[in-house]
């Protein structure tokens, strides 16, 4: 099954040292430049519009979260996105909040026509910007929106918006993630409930999505590989906290599992999945 799944050798996983541009929120930078870090990345989040001309000429890859909005956050992330494009850096555009207000939704529109590598967001996110009814409230997504037939409409409204905007991979999050990559659907299965219990978790996948596209893994595979290393963490990390589970604990464990488990061959032997061909 991972070999549908993985089109490339997972033992490169993580092993460049990619300089990942984020432009995020306050709440949860700091975890995502640890997470960078501890697989084997490096971190720069530099909001200074003056500095984008330099700046991405250095950089490898690109992470624009919409978490805080603003007006100064809006522009950022539109000069950001035009910049990625104009020097050829990999780019996930990660939808947080979408659903607050039509600001959020209006500029992830506009980003599509910048060809992104990756536009994500967790089930509910991702169904409001489609247009389909959502129960996602903030930046949480909704488990009915996570249902078996929610996600499988999702799945065919993101292949509809995909005919739209082909180069665009498009990730919803949740118990299940599902992927729409080249008019095929992925389905994932690894990870743990607590994982939706931590703020930033969903920040975090996007920035190792950013990671591996920045060290020239496909698309896909940047993809599936970040969400199912993220999530076999989190199943390791449950596995080493005792019940019931303190969720400090559980965040402990998760990190330090970033952290080391890359560095082990056998870690996507794991994955659970399956993909569905167009
Ligand atoms: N109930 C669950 N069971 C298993 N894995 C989960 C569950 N909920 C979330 N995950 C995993 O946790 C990660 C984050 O997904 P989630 O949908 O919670 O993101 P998010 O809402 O964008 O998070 P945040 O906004 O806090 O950054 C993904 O890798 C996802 O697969
Ligand atoms: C809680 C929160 N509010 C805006 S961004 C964020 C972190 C999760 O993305
Ligand atoms: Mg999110």
């Amino acid at each position: 099954m991972t070999t549908a799944l993985l089109t490339g050798t997972p033992s490169t996983f993580f092993k460049g040292s990619p300089l990942i541009q984020c432009i995020t929120n306050e709440i949860t930078c700091e975890s995502m430049a640890n997470a960078l870090l501890y697989v084997n990345s490096k971190p720069i989040m530099a909001d200074d519009i003056r500095e984008f001309p330099e700046l991405f000429k250095q950089i490898d890859g690109v992470l624009l979260n919409l978490g805080q909005f603003s007006v100064a956050r809006e522009e950022q992330i539109s000069q950001a996105s035009h910049y990625a494009k104009e020097h050829g850096k990999p780019t996930v555009i990660d939808s947080v909040g979408v659903s607050v207000s039509p600001l959020r939704r209006k500029l992830v529109i506009e980003l599509l026509k910048n060809e992104p590598e990756v536009v994500k967001g967790n089930t509910s996110e991702l169904r409001h910007l489609v247009g389909l009814a959502s129960l996602g409230r903030g930046v949480d997504g909704h488990e009915s929106d996570q249902e078996k037939e929610a996600l499988l409409e999702l799945g065919k409204a993101l292949g509809q918006l995909q005919k739209k905007y082909p180069k665009t991979t498009f990730l919803a999050t949740g118990k299940v993630d599902l992927i729409v990559v080249e008019g095929s659907l992925i389905l994932l299965e690894n990870g743990v409930p607590e994982l939706d219990q931590l703020t930033g978790t969903g920040d975090v996948v996007g920035a190792i999505i950013a990671s591996l596209l920045a060290q020239g893994e496909t698309i896909q595979d940047s993809t599936v590989g970040a969400v199912s290393y993220f999530n076999r963490c989190g199943e390791r990390a449950k596995e080493k906290c005792e019940e019931p589970i303190g969720l400090e604990s559980f965040k402990y464990h998760l990190y330090n599992e970033l952290s080391t488990l890359y560095q082990r061959n056998d870690w996507w032997t794991s994955i659970k999945g399956v993909r569905y061909e167009s």
